[in-house]
């Protein structure tokens, strides 16, 4: 991806994350929600794709899922390379609403999840400060998450995402709270950080002006994931569904007729 959103690896390459038939279903019995279900898709590297569905369409849902912090109730969800279960550190997630720690400054936040991943204190600092440079958001670093406006945090979020050099960004709802400017200003940074990484990126929104900054378009109504190209298993099992309604039409023809005989 560069940072005007054109895709520079053509998609087939490596798969960094691979859905099969996944679901998700909150609570059991009558009060249940089907959340996400049958959905299929891959996104491979260097991919720049957006989710688009409007609000309850379970675009969070499959981003969670995507990124291991849930697990699907059917089907699968891989990580390919990866043991089944484990944590996909290759995947960076930037989260819908406000995520900073607020006793944390910009740079804290943005070294604290290396600390965790174990990187030494001073290494931590040095690649938090380096991302936030990358970004153009240096003069932020030493500023608490309260001194911030949320366009603001949204960056320093962004740049805790390019320090940990994931392989793919998962950003659900990057701008779902912010006005125009700012949205455009967390769009810059996003696909600069995925530029810069050589990332993949996938962006969950309903704003039609932040799909059209990513060259490749998923929706999701319902639950329901549909890819372009019409790949999504949904679309085959429904038309396999259309096919044997057909069949069955015709055999009930068939049967008229022979009795009409
Ligand atoms: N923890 C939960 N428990 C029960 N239902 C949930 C839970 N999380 C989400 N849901 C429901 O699952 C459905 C999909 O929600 P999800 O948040 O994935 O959609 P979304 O498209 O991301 O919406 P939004 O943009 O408003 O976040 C909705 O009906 C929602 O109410």
């Amino acid at each position: 991806m560069t940072a005007n959103g054109t895709e520079t690896v053509t998609p087939g390459g490596e798969q960094l994350v691979v859905c099969t038939d996944a679901a998700r279903t909150y609570g059991t019995g009558p009060g249940a929600v089907v959340a996400v279900h049958g959905a299929s898709c891959a996104v491979t590297a260097g991919a720049g794709i957006a989710v688009v569905g409007p609000s309850g369409s379970g675009k969070s849902t499959l981003l969670h899922l995507m990124a291991g912090l849930d697990r699907p109730t059917a089907g699968r969800v891989a990580h390919p390379g990866l043991p089944e279960g484990s944590l996909p550190r290759h995947i960076g997630v930037v989260f819908q609403g406000p995520s900073l720690l607020p006793p944390l400054t910009a740079v804290e936040n943005v070294a604290l999840p290396l600390r965790i991943d174990g990187v030494a204190q001073a290494e931590a600092d040095a690649r938090a400060f380096a991302a936030l440079e990358e970004l153009g958001l240096e003069a932020l670093a030493s500023k608490l998450p309260d001194e911030l406006s949320a366009g603001q945090a949204q960056r320093v979020a962004v740049a805790r995402v390019l320090a940990r050099r994931p392989r793919l960004i998962l950003a659900d709802e990057p701008t779902g709270q912010l006005d125009r400017e700012s949205a455009g200003q967390v769009m810059g940074v996003l696909l600069a950080a995925a530029a810069t990484l050589g990332a993949a990126v996938l962006v969950s929104t309903h704003d039609m002006r932040v799909a059209d900054a990513l060259p490749t378009r998923w929706s999701m109504a319902d639950g329901r994931l549909v890819l372009p190209d019409g790949t999504a298993e949904e679309d085959r099992a429904e038309e396999d569904r259309a096919e044997e309604r057909l069949a069955g039409k015709r055999r009930a023809g068939e049967r008229q007729e022979r009795e009409a005989r």
